[in-house]
């Protein structure tokens, strides 16, 4: 299994995006490494302009979220099929800023997931607990529960991203043992090839560590894609084929 390092931008982008791009690429020689895969999620309206200049490079381009609905009138929203049709690979789906921003829940996700698949994207499906589940014990039974309600029946290839939720833009991290853990846990409820990511606070200093745990796959990235010299340590901590 090859790992994946997908960077989300989130809603971060305008200014030197372009320019992070191409010296990302250069820093990896022109072309980026075959035995890994490299996805960026920019902000929608970057990704068709993206996905058009750089595929000839190696990278994977991908959205934040999709609609369940492959059209309609739903202001403001971007169906699976329109993401696809930009040349992404992939989508987000469930991220918990979504979740809380957009009230989510674990059924828009599973539908979510199951529109990105039937418009031929790779899902990447968020799951993870909050401070207080975690200081109360639950994490692995509401990990648990969001995979049961949130996972497409089956109908194609997705990935799992586990974040726990306080861990993301805060610097904090779980320790390896509890990402191993629950990395296992999340494996032992997923389909068999299935890549697991972690993301919550990975940075050039630690994402070796964290990328080396047997069952993590790779990772989701946030503040640190934005720049190619934090992404660039990151992608080159990836194992290769794994
Ligand atoms: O999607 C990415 C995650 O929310 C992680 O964000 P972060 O790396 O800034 O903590």
């Amino acid at each position: 299994m090859k790992s994946l390092i997908a960077g989300n931008w989130k809603m971060n982008g305008i200014a030197r995006a372009r320019s992070e791009v191409e010296s990302l690429i250069e820093r990896f020689g022109g072309s980026m490494p075959g035995d890994r895969d490299i996805l960026i999620c920019p902000p929608v309206t970057l990704l068709a302009a993206f996905a058009g200049s750089y595929s000839d490079e190696g990278i994977l381009f991908g959205g934040q979220d999709c609609h369940a609905k492959t059209s309609g009138a739903h202001t403001g929203d971007i169906s699976a099929e329109m993401i696809a049709d930009t040349g992404a690979s992939h989508v987000i789906v469930g991220h918990s800023e979504r979740r809380a921003d957009h009230a989510e829940n674990d059924q828009t996700v599973k539908e979510k997931a199951e529109a990105a698949l039937r418009a031929g994207l790779t899902p990447i499906i968020c799951v993870g607990e909050t401070r207080e589940q975690r200081e109360t014990g639950i994490a692995q039974s509401v990990v648990g529960t969001q995979l049961e309600g949130s996972l497409p029946d089956a109908m194609g290839v997705f990935v799992v991203a586990y974040e726990p939720v306080w861990a993301i833009g805060t610097g904090l991290t779980p320790t390896l043992e509890d990402i191993s853990e629950m990395h296992d846990f999340i494996r032992s409820k997923t389909p068999e090839g299935t890549r697991l990511l972690y993301g919550g606070s990975v940075k050039p200093g630690n994402a070796k560590e964290i990328l080396g745990i047997s069952n993590v796959n790779g990772a989701l990235v946030g503040g640190a894609s934005l720049k190619a010299e934090d992404f660039f340590p990151i992608i080159s901590a990836a194992p290769g084929e794994m």
